[in-house]
């Protein structure tokens, strides 16, 4: 089975999870590849929901092709659960996030819910969280001040920069990558996070940080995992 094989597998048992609530809620959305399969999945079931809270302008658009309503968050109080993947997990539950560059969003969204139904395949299980960049997105003019802050952690920072080039200078440039917030992404390499809570909070601190793709306080509770074996089932 290849990845992607793998992604659709989890995103059909997280079908099975949800349609467990009780109807008529309203469900929290993520954004990625693996959430994607999730809402391929779930559209044919999209009426046992009231609606959708979306992370992304790109899971809204995908959410609205397929039929599904899409809420406002501020017209939400509350969320049975938020569906999303990650880019690692480790065996405490908690997560990085944020390689799409949805983060803000998700956390926000995730911290509306009772539950967090991280789904994924199980390259993303690692014993130690930070082998993938840690994004933090910034207020743009903040870059070089955050960046002195966050290089005090020990990593190497650099700025996410767009894939799209431009070409209207007679010349191709690449842009920094803008989130949907308007804001920009600097990427922590080489870190090695053995305690996420603290970092969560110490990012937290720094000026000019939007927020940090480490999900410490908003951790997975429920995790579906799937190999080449079956989707596994964790809880934390
Ligand atoms: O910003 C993106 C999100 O945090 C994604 O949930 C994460 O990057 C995992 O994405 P994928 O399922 O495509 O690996």
């Amino acid at each position: 089975m290849n990845q992607d094989q793998l992604k659709q597998l989890v995103g059909e048992a997280a079908r099975d999870e949800v349609l467990r609530l009780p109807a008529g809620q309203i469900l929290g959305i993520g954004t990625g590849s693996t959430a994607n399969y999730f809402i391929d999945a779930l559209a044919p079931h999209k009426d046992h929901f009231l609606g959708t809270v979306s992370s992304s302008n790109a899971t809204t658009e995908r959410l609205l092709k397929h039929g599904f309503k899409v809420l406002d968050p501020n017209e939400v109080d509350h969320l049975p659960a938020y569906v999303d993947g990650a880019d690692e997990i480790d065996p405490a539950g908690y997560m990085i996030k944020g390689g799409g560059g949805a983060l803000t969003r998700e956390k926000i969204i995730a911290s509306m819910a009772t539950q967090f139904i991280c789904i994924c395949d199980a390259s993303k299980q690692v014993p130690v969280l930070g082998n993938f960049a840690l994004p933090v997105e910034i207020i743009p003019l903040s870059k070089g001040i955050v960046t002195q802050e966050l290089n005090k952690l020990g990593g190497t920072v650099t700025l996410r920069m767009s894939k799209e080039t431009r070409t209207d200078l007679g010349q191709t440039a690449s842009q920094p990558f803008v989130t949907d917030n308007g804001g920009w992404i600097l990427n922590i390499a080489g870190l090695k996070i053995a305690n996420p809570i603290t970092l969560e909070e110490q990012i937290n601190q720094i000026a000019g940080v939007i927020t940090v793709g480490l999900f410490a306080k908003e951790k997975a509770d429920i995790l579906l995992v799937s190999n080449a074996s079956g989707v596994s089932r964790i809880t934390f």
